[in-house]
Formats: C-alpha cells, sequence, structure tokens
C-alpha cells in the first residue's frame, strides 16, 4: 500500500427532514448566499424548506447555474458576494451547483484573474469563504470532497480543480430529495457513482485490501439498488438512501486513500461534454468499456479481480473474464438507459480530431495511473467508442 494522510471535514447530516437542521449548522449570523439551479429546486419545495430553515439571517439567493456550470455565471454569483460582502454560501443542488459553490468560494477573495484558480488545478487557491451543501442529486460527492469542475463556455474547456480549502464545511443527505429526480438523472447517478469507484480501484495492485474490499462492496451495492432506484415505479427510502451514501462513499476520499487513481476515462469523457455537451455521466459510459479493453495488459491483474469479485465470473481464459467483465459493465448501463457509443449521439468518427486537440490544449496528455494515456492512446479510445 502506499504511504498516505487522510482527512476529510465535512459533516454529514444524513435522513429524512434533515433539511430544517441548516438552522442549527449555518452561524447564525451569517450573511448567506443561497446558490441552486434552474427551477427544480424550486418546484420540488427544497428551497422554501431551506428559506424557512435559515430564518432570519441575511440572505440573498442566486439561481440559474446550469448543469455543467460555467465560469460566465459564476462570475456573476462573485460579484454578488463581494458586492453585498456575503460571508457563507449555501449550495442547493447537484454536482453542478455545488462545484459551482466550490469555484465561487475560492473566487470570492481571489486577487487576479480567477480563471488562474482552473489553471492551476486549485493551486493559486490560497483562501475561501465557508459552505454547506444541501444535496438533491446523488452522483458526483461532491458533498463530501474537494474538487470542482467548471466550464468556461466562450472556449468550450471544461477545467478542473482541487483544494482542501473548499471542503464543504457540512451536507445535508436527504433521500427523500431524490423522489423528485427523473429515471435518467437517477441513472446519470448511479453511472457516475460506478465509474468514480473504478477509476480509484481498476489500477494495479498495490495490497490495499481495505480499499478493494471497500470499493467492490460499492460496486455491488450499485448493482444491486441502482436497476430498483432507476426501474421501478415504487420508490423505496432504503433504496434511495444506499444510492445517496454510495454515490458520496465513491468520492469522499476514502477509497483513494494509499492506492493509485487512474481518471482517464474522465478526463477523455469531459471533452465529450466541453464539445457535445453530453451529460457527464454519459460520457463515463461511453469511454470506460473502450478504456477498459484498449488498456487491460496494464491492468490485468485488477480486470481479473473486478471479473471475479464484482461480476462473479470465474471460468474461461484470462481474456474471455476480461471481455466479460467489460461487457456486463456495458449491459449493465445500457440496462439502466445509459447509452455506450458515441454513434448514439450522432457523433462520428470525424469528430476525434477535434477531441484529441482539445485534450492536448488543455495539456492533459499523460493521463492514468502509469500517465501512459497520450493523445494516440486517447484517439484510440475515442475510435473503439464509435
Ligand atoms: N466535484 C466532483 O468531484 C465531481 C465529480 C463528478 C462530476 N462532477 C461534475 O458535476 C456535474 C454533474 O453533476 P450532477 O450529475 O450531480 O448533475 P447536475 O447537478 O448537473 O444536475 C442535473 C439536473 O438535475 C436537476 N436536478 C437536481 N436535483 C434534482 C431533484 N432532486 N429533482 C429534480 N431535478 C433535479 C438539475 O436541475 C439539473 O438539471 C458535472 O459538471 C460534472 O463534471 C463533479
Amino acid at each position: 500500500m502506499f504511504d498516505f494522510e487522510f482527512q476529510n471535514p465535512t459533516r454529514i447530516v444524513f435522513g429524512k427532514n434533515s433539511v430544517a437542521k441548516l438552522d442549527a449548522l449555518v452561524p447564525a449570523d451569517a450573511r448567506v448566499l443561497v446558490l441552486f439551479g434552474g427551477s427544480s429546486a424550486e418546484r420540488t419545495g427544497t428551497l422554501a424548506e431551506v428559506r424557512a430553515a435559515l430564518g432570519k439571517r441575511e440572505r440573498r439567493e442566486f439561481g440559474g447555474i446550469e448543469p455543467n456550470p460555467t465560469y460566465e455565471t459564476l462570475m456573476r454569483a462573485v460579484e454578488l458576494v463581494r458586492a453585498e460582502k456575503l460571508n457563507f454560501l449555501l449550495a442547493v443542488g447537484g454536482g453542478s451547483v455545488i462545484d459551482g459553490t466550490k469555484f465561487v468560494a475560492a473566487a470570492a477573495g481571489f486577487e487576479g484573474d480567477p480563471w488562474r484558480i482552473l489553471e492551476t488545478f486549485g493551486g493559486a487557491v490560497t483562501s475561501a469563504l465557508p459552505f454547506g451543501t444541501v444535496l438533491t442529486l446523488p452522483a458526483t460527492g461532491s458533498e463530501m470532497n474537494h474538487n470542482a469542475v467548471v466550464t468556461r463556455a466562450s472556449t468550450h474547456t471544461k477545467a478542473f480543480f482541487a483544494n482542501p480549502l473548499v471542503f464543504p464545511k457540512f451536507s445535508v443527505l436527504d433521500p427523500t430529495k431524490t423522489y423528485t429526480l427523473p429515471s435518467n438523472q437517477l441513472a446519470n447517478g448511479v453511472v457516475d457513482a460506478f465509474v468514480h469507484v473504478v477509476e480509484q480501484y481498476l489500477t494495479y495492485p498495490v495490497e490495499g485490501l481495505v480499499q478493494d474490499r471497500f470499493a467492490e462492496g460499492l460496486l455491488r451495492t450499485l448493482i444491486e439498488v441502482g436497476p430498483k432506484a432507476v426501474l421501478e415505479p415504487r420508490v423505496d427510502y432504503d433504496t434511495r438512501a444506499n444510492l445517496m451514501w454510495s454515490a458520496t462513499m465513491a468520492l469522499n476520499g476514502v477509497i483513494a486513500a494509499g492506492v493509485p487513481q487512474d481518471w482517464a476515462t474522465h478526463l477523455v469523457g469531459h471533452e465529450l461534454t466541453a464539445l457535445y455537451g453530453i451529460d457527464h455521466a454519459r460520457t463515463l459510459a461511453i469511454i470506460l468499456p473502450a478504456m477498459l479493453g484498449l488498456r487491460r495488459d496494464a491492468k490485468r491483474a485488477k480486470l481479473l479481480q473486478f471479473a471475479a469479485r464484482v461480476w462473479d465470473i470465474t471460468d474461461g481464459g484470462e481474456d474471455e473474464r476480461i471481455d466479460q467483465a467489460i461487457e456486463k459493465t456495458r449491459t449493465f448501463f445500457e440496462s439502466l438507459g445509459v447509452k455506450t457509443h458515441l454513434s448514439d449521439y450522432n457523433i462520428g468518427a470525424d469528430a476525434i480530431d477535434g477531441l484529441v486537440a482539445k485534450l492536448e490544449e488543455q495539456g492533459l496528455t499523460k493521463l492514468g495511473e502509469r500517465q501512459d494515456v497520450t493523445p494516440t492512446i486517447a484517439r484510440r479510445v475515442y475510435e473503439a467508442s464509435l
């Protein structure tokens, strides 16, 4: 196992009616900016609950943060924070609103051009406003990590940053908040969480027995509860609670500690969102099967472990078992209604030059757990995803 330090300071407040606990979580003298996305937070009544819980605190609201939040929109929130001297942020929404709030938190006091935060992958951040979250979509883990992804609309650049200063102070996780999600968003959440685990698990063995079993437990849980959440018309609290907690645990640092990490599928997938607007999770479902198939030699030991322990595949030669595990993964995504080929989105081979150029432009030329996913390999992955 690799050496590691682990600290996650985010307080999780989990359960039914937990939004009311905001009163105890947000400082009484805070000047709060509530950030949210489109109409769903208002329509579902979550914003009304938030307003009631915040009571008489000084409060402003900033709506309209898009899925895949844009720098341009977020900078308007930064201006509002600065102009009104707001000192606490509260994100109400899914990964997009939470990521956007992290950027606003880091940019509010930033001296110089805030795009530097993304250009330095978060290294330039020296302070951040405190913030909490009310999670409405289980998927990204953003509610308990220090990562964020922001898109610059003017250049179609999807960039990420990470910094320990942007861990949420707290996150309110009420599984009943997922009841209003359409099935395609639930499916996105299952796939996103699944691929997060894979990026931290399916690399090469380092005798991280705890991390491996933890990761396999999360994958098996998602395979169990995912179809129930997405396909069954009856809404079941425990299914949603397990989905929500799996998604949080998938990317809060626990399973990443002391093991190699990949993330090539995410970065190669980001360009599909940046250039074609495909939902984040759907880009992962397209890229992952091709990525695993092409990198099977470097990942052989873990792919065989994945086949045996996650999919119960033990018969056949090595490549046969690996093929079956990749196929089972693809079928799992497709069974949730998440397509796994570029052609499903009318994207053809003529798009690949532009996708590879976008990766190169951002300096993303050495990806993966061994930094051997070069633009040439990325090109082959896109080709195998057609
Ligand atoms: N920070 C991280 O670690 C991390 C990890 C993975 C992905 N991401 C980023 O997160 C973003 C995606 O976030 P997401 O998948 O959570 O989706 P999202 O936040 O973009 O939300 C998707 C849609 O669902 C709607 N919605 C949210 N909650 C709802 C509810 N309860 N009922 C009805 N509708 C609801 C939203 O209004 C939105 O239209 C992408 O930009 C992705 O790159 C971040």
